[in-house]
């Protein structure tokens, strides 16, 4: 059998980071910036108030209480502004350009908010409530660097930057596609032998979680030129495409049936516990990534975090490694299979142990959705007893 290491190398040598484009920044959100992005101006870019009150000069008000007479009102905005001789204020607010002469601002709680004139009742020391011009950033300055994902904050300093658009690898669109002629939509009614469809919302939901851009193309049944034609409607727009069963022993595996014969995707059974049973390879002229992933609802979860979170991360131009892991120590035995790598399930506490849930089937959705955490016994050890150091992923 092959290693989870293998596959995951091979997966991670045949997939590419896709191609940096411009996006606007409305489509920006979750694509990975592909330029070193600096600021053309001082952000800010002039010397402002940071409070609503009076621009003053600090020598005036020394001795309080003190009576200067307003002068000006500034807004934010506004462009016209009389400097602030001796002994004058002006009225200013929040954001608004700090008038010539003056060299600090008086909150206005410290005054009587008069608008004729001011009474000032506490000293000021010079440089009070000022924002400088390029305190934040100076002229060309780089703000974000290539490689970074653009979240709400990252966005908030490329449009702050004054930028429309920014060159940026996008997020990668994902099409999951379930099979099995057992599947009904959740919300219609069960006939005998018939189960809710879960992992083509699970599977959409995960690429959702990477930061992906995920569709759900819903359930095809077992025949694989229902599939193929199914493949053939969304290859045009996907960046890659995951499938859930259809791909053991069994006499209707539609997705092994239907991929099989093309020669681009191998199906193999990968040294793990659960998902063993896996299919990789690419679809069609743009050689899109197929990620043909067991149907059991716990073997295509765990597939998913091991090989398809690593692929669409590499895609989107981020390290594709393994999940990064921990140790804990575990509060029960454990059991695995020989020459299998197990990712149980468990609950990781604070305490640093890990405790491995009740139901360890592949079917068993319920006790995979109470877990936290993945606890990997390795490939040569059957047995682990309570209170021993294993290896853990956060889920
Ligand atoms: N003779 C063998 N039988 C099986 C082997 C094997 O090596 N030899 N491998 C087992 C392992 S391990 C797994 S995992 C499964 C994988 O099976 P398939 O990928 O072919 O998936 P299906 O047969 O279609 O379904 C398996 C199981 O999962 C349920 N299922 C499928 N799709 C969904 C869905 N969208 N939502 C919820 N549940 C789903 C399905 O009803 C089956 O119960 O094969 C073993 N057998
Ligand atoms: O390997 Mo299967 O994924 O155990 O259920």
């Amino acid at each position: 059998m092959k290693s989870v290491d293998t596959h995951l190398a091979e997966i991670l040598a045949t997939v590419r980071p896709l191609a940096p484009l411009e996006l606007e920044l409305e489509q920006a959100l979750g694509a990975t910036l592909a330029e070193e992005l600096s600021s053309p101006v001082p952000l800010p870019p002039f010397d402002n108030s940071a409070m609503d009150g009076y621009a003053v000069r600090s020598a005036d008000i020394s001795a309080v209480p003190v009576t200067l007479p307003v002068i000006d009102d500034v807004a934010a905005g506004s462009v016209e502004l009389r400097a602030v001789g001796p002994g004058h204020a002006v009225r200013i607010m929040t954001g608004a350009p700090l008038p010539a002469g003056a060299d600090a601002v008086v909150p206005v709680e410290w005054t009587d908010g008069g608008t004729v004139s001011v009474t000032i009742d506490r000293p000021v020391q010079e440089g009070n409530a000022i924002r400088r011009a390029g305190e934040d950033v100076q002229a060309g300055e780089v703000v974000l660097k290539p490689g970074t994902v653009i979240g709400a904050a990252q966005l908030g300093i490329i449009a702050g930057v004054g930028r429309r658009r920014v060159l940026a690898r996008p997020r990668p669109r994902v099409v999951v596609i379930s099979t099995g002629a057992e599947l009904v939509e959740p919300g219609g009614q069960l006939a005998p032998g018939q189960i809710w469809d879960s992992n083509s919302f699970t599977l959409t939901a995960a690429v959702r979680e990477t930061g992906a851009e995920g569709f759900r193309a819903g359930s095809v049944g077992d025949d694989p030129a229902v599939l193929l034609d199914r493949l053939d409607t969304h290859l045009m727009r996907a960046d890659a495409i995951i499938t859930s069963g259809g791909v053991s022993m069994g006499a209707y595996e539609p997705v092994k049936e239907a991929l099989s014969p093309l020669g681009t995707v191998r199906f193999e059974k990968v040294a793990m516990q659960p998902g063993m049973p896996q299919g990789f390879g690419v679809l069609g002229e743009d050689q899109v990534p197929i990620f043909a992933l067991p149907g059991n609802p716990v073997s295509s979860f765990v597939s998913f975090m091991l090989f398809v979170r690593p692929a669409l991360d590499k895609m989107r131009g981020l390290p594709g490694g393994l999940p990064e892991s921990l140790t804990a120590y575990v509060t029960g035995p454990l059991r695995s299979p020989a020459g299998r790598r197990s990712y149980l399930r468990g609950v990781l506490a604070s305490d640093g142990t890990v405790s491995p849930v009740h139901g360890q089937g592949s079917h068993q959705l319920a006790a995979l959705a109470s877990a936290n955490a993945l606890i990997v016994v390795p490939e040569d050890v059957t047995e682990v007893p309570g209170g021993t150091e294993v290896e853990v992923i956060r889920l």
